[in-house]
């Protein structure tokens, strides 16, 4: 099984080049939830010199619904204002699949599904300083904390 992250509505083309660095570096899938603030078109992902794209297993998305009905494990949704820190949980078995969800860089994740999902919103502890840290960072602390625990699996 595996670790994936999840991204909702991403904007900002380098977040989600940066993101998709970081899973080609740690076998992790990729899934995109549209519309999508860039194109991932062969060009595109030529100039912007992803040379690493094709490693990486990305799967499109029309909706959070799509999402859902497609996949199974567990479901981690990642958002500033969750209470529990992402190191209350236990990311160790390797025969499960966690999936990190993400929110757009704008809003964030859509609200309504704290309601419904509030024992598994996770938060990465920050200063008032800030409103939020960035989304690649984000995702890039939740793989490695999941794959810390694992300890590192595949990975030299
Ligand atoms: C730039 S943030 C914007 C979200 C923020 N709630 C807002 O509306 O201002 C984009 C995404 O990064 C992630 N993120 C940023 N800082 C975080 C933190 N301290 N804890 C957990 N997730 C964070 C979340 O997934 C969030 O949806």
């Amino acid at each position: 099984m595996a670790i994936h992250v999840v991204l909702y509505q991403p904007e900002i083309p380098a977040n989600t080049a940066n993101i998709a660095r970081t899973c080609a570096g740690t076998e992790t899938a990729l899934h995109l939830i549209r519309p999508l603030g860039f194109s991932t078109d062969e060009k595109m992902i030529k100039q912007a010199g992803l040379d690493f794209w094709e490693t990486i297993n990305i799967t499109y998305y029309d909706s959070f619904d799509d999402f859902f009905v497609k996949n199974q494990g567990e479901f981690y949704y990642i958002e500033t204002f969750a209470e529990k820190t992402y190191t209350s949980y236990d990311f160790t078995d390797q025969s499960k699949n966690y999936y990190f969800i993400f929110g757009k860089e704008t809003t964030g994740l859509p609200k309504d599904l704290l309601e419904t999902h509030k024992d598994h919103f996770l938060r990465i502890p920050m200063t008032e300083h800030i409103r939020s840290l960035n989304l690649s960072n984000t995702a890039a602390i939740l793989v490695f904390e999941a794959l810390r625990q694992q300890g590192y699996p595949n990975l030299r």
